[in-house]
């Protein structure tokens, strides 16, 4: 029995695990990719993309400036497919407003699509979302010459006053608390009058790839961008190329499944890993080694099997992995640093402090340092693992589980914000364990 209300009992693996594990699309490609399609010269389709609460809130998000989505049949396992028509900036809105939920890519990407289009947008979110950075992107539209109306609080709620047009040109902002700030201007930079140049001034930015991916994105749909000089990107005016495309399973959430490869000293297979991509879950292929994997792509499937022990290793700059390892790390032999990541202070929570708490409260010994986390080996027990509204710790907790006898994971249905089927696939790979033998566990 659960030990409060709305907790998991998570599945604690008396045996290796040996599974073929199938993961639900990308976020940051799905969200990004019907960005496009609302832009675009033409209507789109998404094959089998993601379907959770962060892709649903952005496709509400662009009806309501517009675009039109609907559904057609497909052939991934999670979903059907999207058909989007682009929207027409000139076409007077009603009242419209967006709930971004929880989902930064749709509090960050859609108010400066929102002020290309003609009337008043309301934007507001979660409670937590209150609490995200959000002035990069107010200070950027009033530097475009937009007017947005957020009572002086620099974040949600705010209201956006669009005229069908902006200009465009040199833009500086400080982007150092998220990329998200760099990649919502850009997706629409293409779209402005003049294009974009767009400086960032401050500390560095982080997550770094994830801007690679929004350039990439940008360049195979025939967008001219010049990121040849740290800190400016140059997007060229002109259309956005109308596409039909798969897109890729979701190799930051593939990472609790690997890591049960890890955590049980079991063996993962993801079949269908690209052979190239711009998701910095890609990333996997060398943390896992570093934490005592061995890991292996060989015809598209990536295999990773768990060594005797994990191995403590010194992380910079995983992003959004970051928890996920996290979890690895406090399964630990060895020290582990984190570092690189003072950003995720202003994630869905500050998963520095929760990853502290969380961990330590099942005996661990984690510590924050000024730009990430410090975790030493100590035996944990079980206990109550406490997810923060945040997929990621919930995932994080459920990877402990796998290895402690007893956690619970509080409210697993936020893994919704990216894997509705998290629960499902979790104990479908960990039913495919061998059944224990009567004389242990
Ligand atoms: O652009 C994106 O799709 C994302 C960028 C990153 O944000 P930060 O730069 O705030 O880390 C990442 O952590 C987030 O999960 C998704
Ligand atoms: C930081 C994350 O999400 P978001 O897109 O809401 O920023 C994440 O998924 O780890």
């Amino acid at each position: 029995m659960p030990v409060v209300a709305n907790s998991w009992p998570a599945p604690y693996a008396e045996k290796p695990i040996d599974a073929t594990v199938q993961i639900p699309a990308s976020k940051s490609l799905t969200n990004r990719y019907l960005v496009l399609a609302a832009l675009a010269d033409g209507p789109s389709r998404l094959r089998a993309p993601l379907h959770s609460r962060d892709t649903f809130l952005m496709v509400e998000a662009l009806r309501s400036l517009g675009a039109r989505i609907t559904e057609a049949e497909g052939d991934g396992r999670f979903g059907p497919d999207l058909l989007v028509e682009p929207i027409d900036p000139a076409r007077p809105l009603g009242d419209a407003g967006v709930d971004c939920g929880l989902a930064g890519t749709v509090m960050r990407f859609v108010p400066p699509l929102a002020a290309l289009c003609t009337g008043d947008v309301e934007f507001d979110g979660d409670p937590a979302a209150r609490r995200r950075p959000m002035s990069p992107t107010i200070d950027a539209l009033r530097q475009l010459g937009v007017a947005v109306e957020d009572g002086g609080s620099g974040s949600l709620p705010f209201r956006i006053t669009g005229t069908g047009s902006v200009a465009g040109g040199h833009l500086a902002i400080d982007a150092s608390a998220s990329s998200q700030f760099v990649s919502a201007l850009l997706l629409v930079g293409p779209r402005f009058r003049d294009g974009l140049h767009l400086e960032h001034v401050g500390e560095r930015v982080p997550s770094l790839d994830h801007i690679a991916m929004t350039v990439q994105l940008l360049r195979d749909l025939g967008v001219s961008v010049d990121d040849s000089r740290r800190n400016h990107w140059v997007v060229s005016p002109g259309p956005i190329r109308a596409f039909d495309t798969r897109i890729e399973q979701d190799l930051s959430n593939a990472g609790p499944f690997l890591a049960a490869a890890l955590a049980t000293r079991g063996r993962i297979r993801v079949p269908n890993w690209p052979a190239s991509t711009t998701q910095v879950g890609d990333a996997w292929r060398d943390i896992l080694p570093r934490l005592g994997a061995t890991v292996t792509l060989a015809g598209g499937t990536l295999t990773v099997i768990g060594g005797e022990k994990i191995t403590g290793a010194d992380l910079a700059d995983t992003s959004e992995l970051a928890p996920t390892a996290a979890a690895l790390c406090a399964l630990a032999d060895g020290e582990s640093r984190l570092s690189g990541i003072a950003h995720l202070r202003g994630h869905e929570t500050d998963r520095l402090a929760a990853l502290v708490t969380e961990i330590n409260r099942l005996g661990g010994d984690a510590e924050e340092t000024a730009d990430g986390l410090r975790i030493r080996p100590r035996p944990l027990h079980g206990g109550l693992f406490h997810s923060y509204e945040d997929h990621r710790m919930a995932t994080a907790g459920a990877i402990i589980g796998l290895a402690v006898r007893g956690v619970e994971v509080e409210d697993i249905g936020t893994t919704a914000k990216t894997m509705p089927e998290f629960p499902q696939l979790w104990q479908e790979m960990y039913a495919a364990a061998p059944a224990p033998s009567a004389t242990e566990g």
